[in-house]
């Protein structure tokens, strides 16, 4: 039996908290002050629901960030300086150097690992084992329907209600995307820190009216060859803006802790 801890408890959590195997449990949520008391009551009194890492009773054998990059950047350092490995889905927050260099500081000197989640793309094994030998492009394409982009920088690119064919609201680096688009461009940076870096990736963001799917669209090329991935992936019902494969990206992972072989 295995114990793991949730950094917030939205939609991609609640998604992971539902298909936790047996093996796995969750001991503790730690949650944003607004939001405790009313996760407390639907979760009930086995979990503990936290708002400070200095509360923590149960040290969970791994913790899983699922709380957008400021809830990481809040508790990340703390839940290291515990000893404890770290699941990280909001991967923008790395566009932050001096928060990325601390978090790994940290990590090395107490020995634990950070572990930076695929989410809802497949394929960053491939990008990061083909980086080692010579990468010389990456592209990334996050095309997805206009309501999954409402209340994010795109409000003031796009104009929604005459919006009847696809645009490319945004062309930039994977550093200016995932620092203007926090809740959408994640994916966007795994590539780029799997690849050749946040400032030589290139990232177009497409809204499709004609959508219901979020589609990811990867391209590269170096040494190894050529690769295109593409993935179409239906998102969270609560919440529009994340792909349902993100969430189970994090139960992967949750599952990783007490398996032998790992693949
Ligand atoms: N790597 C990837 O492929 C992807 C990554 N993501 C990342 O995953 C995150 C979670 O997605 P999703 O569950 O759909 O988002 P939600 O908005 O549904 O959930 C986020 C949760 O985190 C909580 N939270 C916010 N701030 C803090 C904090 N300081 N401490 C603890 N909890 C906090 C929120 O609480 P409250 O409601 O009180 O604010 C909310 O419950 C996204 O924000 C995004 O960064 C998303 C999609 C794909
Ligand atoms: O879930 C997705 O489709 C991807 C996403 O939001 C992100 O990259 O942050």
């Amino acid at each position: 039996m295995k114990n793991v801890m949730f950094v917030g408890y939205g939609s991609m959590a609640r998604k992971v908290h539902e298909m936790l195997p047996k093996n796995i449990v969750l001991s503790t949520v730690l949650a944003s002050p607004r939001s405790a008391e009313r996760i407390k009551a639907e979760i009930g009194e086995s979990i503990d629901v936290i708002t400070s890492v200095d509360d923590l009773v149960k040290i969970p054998d791994l913790a899983v960030e699922m709380s957008g990059q400021n809830g990481l950047k809040e508790h990340a350092i703390k839940i290291l300086e515990k000893g404890i490995p770290l699941g990280i889905v909001s991967v923008g927050a790395f566009t932050d150097e001096n928060f990325a260099v601390s978090l790994a500081d940290v990590a090395e000197v107490q020995g634990v690992k950070i572990y930076i989640l695929a989410g809802a793309v497949a394929g960053i094994d491939g990008i990061n084992a083909a980086s080692l030998a010579g990468l010389s492009d990456v592209v990334y394409q996050g095309r997805k329907h206009p309501s999954s982009w409402k209340g994010s920088h795109a409000d003031q690119l796009i104009d929604y209600d005459n919006l009847v064919e696809p645009i490319v609201f945004f062309t930039g680096t994977a550093r200016e995307a995932a620092a203007l688009f926090p809740d959408n461009s994640n994916v966007a940076a795994t590539i780029a820190l799997a690849g050749v870096g946040l400032d030589d990736t290139t990232v177009e963001l497409i809204a499709d009216p004609t959508l219901e799917h979020n589609i990811h669209h990867i391209m590269a090329e170096g040494v190894f060859g050529k690769l295109e991935i593409s993935m179409t992936g239906l998102p969270l019902a609560e919440n529009p803006k994340t792909s349902s494969l993100a969430a189970f990206s994090a139960l992967r992972l949750c599952c990783q802790i007490d398996q032998v072989i790992q693949i």
